[in-house]
């Protein structure tokens, strides 16, 4: 059953993506692997064909679409040929980072910062886990003080998504240690502002070809046009954004599932054993069943989850479902990707393996998925 969530605008934008995949990441993946990082051309390619940054207003040199489905288009034609590095880079700036300065921006930051994600010109990065927290952000060690009209930052991040290329961090900092969870604000840290540094590359299990890195501030002076938003609302502005963050990732799970899924088909449709394709044997069939049906009203789910963001009702809870239901069932086909292409399916080679490995992180980032039940728990027990 095909997903119905398309119309034709959509696919003839997927035509548009398809030929921007075919030309500049199909030819790269290997290097990108093997460099431990992209390479800007990608992005500024992405951006002449008109890619990213596709919430961007118009005024601000954005196509100012608010359908979220172009967005999944993007996704989707990216994981079909395996790119999760890219995706991840990708949905960072557009799901996340863009997120944040167009709900929380000023005009004239929104003037400053915006038409750069639209030509890929600017890579963008969220800078909230710590070496010592990541699930409770509230552990944060980062401070920000103020001093004149300045905001000193200082504190380091880890695990941080294009932590390499980045030129624009949104840094969750403590402002006022003794306000609780008003205690938290938002500042735009950018490349080149003295005492930001960068660590190293993170050598990672998988997403080999996405630049994961460690941040460090040291006395860097954020001027106050740099404070995103209001001062102190940095974890509730988290709260109502890690929703589409977690959609983001949900989406990315299912299409790779959908990929990784389609590959093991044509995979068990050619290979013989004891004088048979092995996609006859009933021991692989029945697993075969209960995957393809797991993903296709997995596919409903998320459908509907897109729907209800476009429609603006999608809740913290439907986004922690979406983002738990679908990276489990994205490990499950995984791994019977994995055992149903045999020893090849250990084989880099093969997309088959890298899958795997790239998507581990999936159950982790943005929210484990213990987080993601404890959202759903918590919501079960509200009167
Ligand atoms: C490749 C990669 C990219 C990432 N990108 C970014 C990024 O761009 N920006 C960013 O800020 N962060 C990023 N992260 C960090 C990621 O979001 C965190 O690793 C994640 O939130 C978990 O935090 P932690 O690593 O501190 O684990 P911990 O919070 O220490 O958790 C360890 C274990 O304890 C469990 N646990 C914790 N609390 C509870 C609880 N209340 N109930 C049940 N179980 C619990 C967790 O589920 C987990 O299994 C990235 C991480 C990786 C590996």
């Amino acid at each position: 059953m095909e997903s119905d969530l398309f119309e034709s605008d959509h696919l003839l934008f997927r035509d548009s993506v398809r030929s921007y995949v075919e030309k500049h990441v199909v030819p790269n993946l290997e290097k990108w692997d093997a460099d431990r990082l992209i390479d800007r051309e990608t992005w500024l390619a992405a951006g002449k064909q008109g890619l990213l940054g596709l919430s961007v207003p118009e005024e601000y040199g954005g196509p100012g679409e608010v359908d979220y489905r172009f967005r999944v288009v993007v996704q989707a034609e990216i994981a079909r040929v395996g790119a999760s590095a890219l995706q991840s880079g990708f949905s960072t700036n557009d799901d996340i980072v863009l997120n944040y300065l167009l709900r929380h921006a000023n005009e004239e930051q929104r003037r400053r910062w915006l038409p750069g994600f639209v030509t890929g010109e600017t890579i963008g990065a969220i800078a909230m886990s710590e070496p010592v927290a990541g699930s409770d952000l509230r552990a944060i060690g980062t401070t920000a003080v103020v001093d004149g009209t300045d905001w000193v930052i200082n504190g380091s991040k880890t695990f941080i998504t294009s932590g390499i290329l980045a030129d624009l961090v949104i840094v969750f900092a403590k402002t006022d240690p003794d306000a609780g969870s008003r205690g938290f604000s938002l500042f735009v840290v950018e490349e080149g502002m003295p005492g930001f540094s960068r660590g190293r590359k993170l050598d990672k299990m998988g997403l080999h070809a996405q630049d994961t890195a460690e941040l460090f501030f040291e006395d860097v002076r954020v001027p106050q046009e740099n404070l995103l938003g209001e001062l102190g609302s940095g974890f509730a502005y988290l709260m109502q954004s890690l929703p589409l963050e977690r959609l983001g990732i949900g989406i990315a799970a299912q299409v790779s599932a959908e990929a990784v899924f389609g590959w093991t088909l044509d995979y068990v449709k050619e290979r013989t054993a004891f004088g048979k394709k092995i996609g006859e044997f009933q021991g692989l069939g029945f697993t075969l069943a209960e995957l393809q049906t797991a993903i296709e009203v997995s596919r409903a789910y998320i459908d509907r989850c897109v729907r209800a963001h476009n429609a603006g009702t999608l809740t913290a809870v439907d986004a922690a479902k979406a983002k738990l239901w679908a990276t489990e069932l994205q490990g499950r086909v995984n791994d019977a990707g994995v055992q149903f292409h045999g020893g090849y399916g250990y084989m880099m080679e093969y997309p088959v393996a890298k899958a795997y490995i790239d998507a581990r992180i999936q159950r982790i980032y943005g929210g484990t998925n213990e987080i993601m039940k404890e959202i759903i728990h918590r919501d079960l027990l509200k009167a």
